[in-house]
């Protein structure tokens, strides 16, 4: 099996500082893969680069083989590349359905504000998605009045609709409750399995990564140190070090995360 995505030695520095420095890694199809760190790691300037979002100083990005390094983000989310970002963008005035139906209008390449019908197409498809993630009994809610948590799953219908092979998801359950963080995650992993998409996320919440991710990273100051199954990086003397003090590999009961 080929790796969806191929990272080889990517770098990049800000004014002769390294954020991320030599970073290498496979994404295989149907993995559900965490970058986790402290604080100013290097996980975002890895997802931007990822992204197109940022030109690498050095170092190689490849989608199911074919090099994507530098291209622009629009041409890499064509390449089936989603993702969900930290702080939701959906458009507040219209509904949820709306908001979906807006990003499989721009999926099938339709210009949404030269389509007078617009509120009518892909209804379905739409209704679909946001069964997927539990949200179909809100389809007709304006995205103002939701809760956070689903604002998240809205997100993730919305990323969805590009059916995208590879989800990049930037700290998917910031901000969110604990018990909603857990069915998030756990959506994820559901939809992980059943459509066979890749998935890389970057979380500070340990419990997520342990219970949800098949492979974790961990990268310290731009460096990768470790990778690894839970059990791997929970075992780890690098990895310890570099969160003792911080506190937060473990539950703050102390019983392994
Ligand atoms: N545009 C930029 N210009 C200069 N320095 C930057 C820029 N973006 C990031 N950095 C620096 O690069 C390093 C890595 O930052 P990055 O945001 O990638 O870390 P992170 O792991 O995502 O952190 P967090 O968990 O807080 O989001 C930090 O030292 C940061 O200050």
């Amino acid at each position: 099996m080929s790796p969806v995505l191929k990272v080889e030695h990517l770098s990049k520095s800000f004014d002769g500082v390294d954020a991320v420095k030599d970073v290498s890694f496979d994404l295989m199809p149907g993995e559900l893969k965490a970058l986790i760190g402290p604080n100013g790691a290097g996980k975002s300037t890895c997802f931007n680069m990822l992204m197109g979002q940022l030109k690498p100083s050095s170092g190689e990005v490849f989608l199911r083989g074919k090099p994507v390094t530098g291209l622009p983000p629009r041409r890499i989310w064509r390449m089936g590349v989603g993702r969900t970002f930290q702080i939701t963008g959906t458009y507040q005035s219209m509904t949820v359905a709306e908001n979906v139906q807006m990003a499989l209008i721009s999926h099938h390449r339709r210009l949404f504000a030269v389509i007078p019908y617009a509120y009518r197409l892909y209804r379905d498809e739409a209704l679909a998605l946001l069964e997927l993630v539990g949200m179909a009994d809100q389809a007709d809610r304006a995205c103002s009045i939701l809760a956070y948590g689903d604002l998240k799953r809205l997100e993730l219908a919305i990323a969805l609709s590009h059916r995208p092979g590879l989800l990049l998801m930037d700290e998917p359950t910031a901000g969110m409750a604990p018990r909603e963080r857990a069915a998030l995650m756990q959506l994820t992993a559901d939809i992980v399995r059943d459509r066979g998409i890749s998935v890389l996320f970057t979380e500070h919440d340990m419990d997520v990564v342990f219970t949800h991710a098949h492979h974790i990273m961990v990268l310290n100051r731009g460096e990768l140190i470790a990778a690894g199954t839970a059990a791997e990086i929970r075992a780890d003397e690098r990895v310890q070090q570099v969160y003792l003090g911080g506190g937060t590999l473990f539950s703050r009961d102390g019983r392994d995360a």
